[in-house]
């Protein structure tokens, strides 16, 4: 199984967190880890998994890094059925109204171009005692074991 980590940020919390899990999956994986403002939605492919981190600004929205890519994104047409993914949005209760939206907008228009979501929606609360990282770290493992699961010759890709 191929990982592709892609976070969207702006004051590095999400950077951290894809840094890490990049780190992690290396260990027994091919992974690679990039900002979404160097990827573009034709990259989508069914041969990755993608695991994406992306926190909330402004009143809900995505974060700097991710603007331009979701820009691109909200008028991308393409059939991603067959592309699979897990999510894991910041953000912080202190918002209560816009807790954790900004990775939701990115998640909304996968599901609408026909892209699965696997596993839990992740989430790391800014207001918690909880290291963004170690909340990630703990969220990891039961993602790739279902990622691994999806291969079809039983996770030896
Ligand atoms: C100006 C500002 C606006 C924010 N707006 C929201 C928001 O609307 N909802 C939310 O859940 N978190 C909000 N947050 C909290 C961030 O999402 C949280 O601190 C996160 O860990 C930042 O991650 P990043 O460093 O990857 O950008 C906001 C933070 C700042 C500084």
């Amino acid at each position: 199984m191929k990982f592709t980590v892609l976070y969207g940020t702006e004051s590095g919390n999400s950077e951290l967190i894809a840094q890490d899990l990049g780190q992690k999956l290396q260990e027994e994986h091919e992974a690679t880890v990039a900002d979404l403002q160097d990827f573009e939605p034709e990259q989508f492919s069914a041969e990755q998994f993608y695991i994406i981190i992306c926190s909330t600004h402004g009143e809900g929205e995505l974060p700097n890094t991710a603007l331009p890519f979701y820009e691109k994104f909200e008028s991308f047409e393409a059939d991603l059925s067959g592309v699979n993914y897990a999510m894991f949005g910041l953000g912080d209760t202190f918002y209560e109204e816009t807790y954790s939206q900004g990775s939701e907008h990115i998640d909304r228009r996968l599901t609408e171009l026909g892209a699965t979501r696997i596993g839990e929606y992740g989430r790391h609360d800014a207001s918690s005692w909880d290291l963004p990282s170690d909340v990630a770290l703990e969220w990891l493992p039961a993602i790739v074991e279902e990622a691994a699961s999806l291969t079809p010759a039983g996770g030896t890709q």
